[in-house]
């Protein structure tokens, strides 16, 4: 129809006739899906700067990444890049890679997480236990994506009690101690530091900086380090009901001669929360270091038992705390009427506690490593360092 028309006109039919035969039914095609893949990297390219990201570019700073206005981006017609970087640590402590956008062309704006989906038939380690018998996770690195957790905390907008005992001669170990924690601990959350100490007054003198709040609460001198270590289940019992709480959602308990090497987070907390002993992780029950005489509060038999816990590092609510710091005080002053001493002090009542009151979660060695126990190579990361009483 078109040749007979054009043939009538005055241009010369014999050109026109000529470039149809040649525009066939694929050229066309091939022209139609040209334009229209221009069309769509066009669209594409408007929607991205429609898009907003932010990210943690440390841990602990929820914050918006450099981005223009909302009028200098339609105005330039900028492009905002989608974060892709792990949000946390200076060395990844996840696989996993996870950002966050809010979506401008949304008319709700609903912030969204978008990360790889977990893959139920690849577990993220398949070298260590990673779930215990009674369903307590145990936290080992890879195990977990931290922007996830992070999410979680944050709605309730929980605040952490880190506690440290520096009594007599420890009080040295406390500036280390607190500058370390300043650096790698639960850097996205609130936390109050709670020094229990007999020496206020040398706390003071060590003119500590420190960004977050710190009550030193005077505690009592106890006569030898054996008291010393076994009042600290006193000292819980009473300063948990005491002082802390309506204080504190969370508390952490910390030896005064652990330095953090790396980030301890939002990944440790809940109900109750145990540390299993990097000296024992690899033995079968009959020979951890539980208390065997029968005579004793802490005596637990060979057949009995799950892990061999550190009492170095525990954490819990504050009621949990408390219900353990107390059974674990009653049978201290049982023992010392019946005029016996657990084996391994506190950590032998702790123990004993933790067999009958399954802890909701487990902290792997990597959190209570000790510098001189090596490299073992399902020591993925070594996040503190444990045991050094040198300032
Ligand atoms: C290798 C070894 O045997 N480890 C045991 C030892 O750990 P540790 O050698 O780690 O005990 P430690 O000397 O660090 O004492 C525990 C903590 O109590 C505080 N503190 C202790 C004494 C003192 O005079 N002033 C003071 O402030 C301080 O916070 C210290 O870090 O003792 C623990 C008792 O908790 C457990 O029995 C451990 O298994
Ligand atoms: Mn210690």
């Amino acid at each position: 129809m078109l040749h007979e028309v054009q043939s009538a006109g005055k241009s010369s039919p014999f050109t026109w006739c000529k470039m149809c035969k040649r525009l066939s039914k694929a050229y066309i095609l091939f022209l139609a899906f040209a334009l229209g893949a221009m069309t769509g990297c066009v669209i594409s390219k408007w929607l991205m700067s429609g898009i907003k990201t932010w990210r943690w570019s440390n841990p602990g700073s929820l914050s918006w990444s450099e981005s223009p206005s909302k009028s200098e981006k339609y105005a330039k017609n900028v492009t905002v890049q989608l974060s892709v970087e792990p949000l946390y640590s200076d060395k990844p402590a996840t696989s996993c890679k996870c950002y966050r956008v809010l979506s401008e062309t949304s008319p709700l704006a609903l912030p969204r997480m978008v990360y790889q989906n977990p893959d139920l038939l690849r577990p993220p380690r398949n070298d260590v236990m990673i779930l215990t018998p009674w369903l307590a996770p145990i936290i080992w690195e890879g195990t977990f994506n931290y922007d996830i957790l992070l999410e979680k905390y944050k709605l309730h907008n929980y605040t952490v009690g880190l506690t440290v005992s520096v009594i007599g001669t420890y009080v040295k170990l406390l500036k280390k101690f607190l500058e370390s924690a300043e650096r790698y601990f639960i850097k996205d959350g609130k936390v109050n530091y709670y020094v229990f100490t007999d020496r206020p007054d040398d706390v003071k003198a060590l003119d500590l900086k420190i960004n977050r709040t710190m009550k030193v609460i005077p505690v009592p001198r106890y006569a030898s380090w054996e008291e010393t270590v076994l009042g600290r289940m006193e000292v819980f019992t009473n300063l948990t009901k005491l002082l802390l709480w309506n204080k504190v959602d969370y508390l952490v308990s910390m030896d005064a001669d652990i330095v953090l090497l790396n980030h301890i987070g939002v990944e440790i907390l809940g109900e109750l929360v145990a540390a299993i002993h990097p000296g024992f992780y690899r033995s079968s029950r009959q020979y951890f270091s539980y208390e065997r005489r029968p005579a004793s509060q802490a005596f637990i038999p060979k057949n009995e038992g799950d892990f061999y816990y550190q009492s170095n590092f525990f954490v819990g609510t504050v009621p949990r705390i408390y219900h353990m710091a107390k059974a674990c005080h009653k049978g201290i002053m049982v023992d010392k009427a019946n005029g016996i001493q657990a084996w391994f002090h506190e950590e032998s009542h702790f123990n004993k506690y933790l067999v009958y009151n399954k802890p909701t979660k487990l902290l792997s060695p990597e959190y209570i490593w000790s510098n001189s126990l090596g490299s073992p190579k399902e020591i993925k990361i070594k996040r503190v360092n444990h045991g050094n009483k040198n300032e």
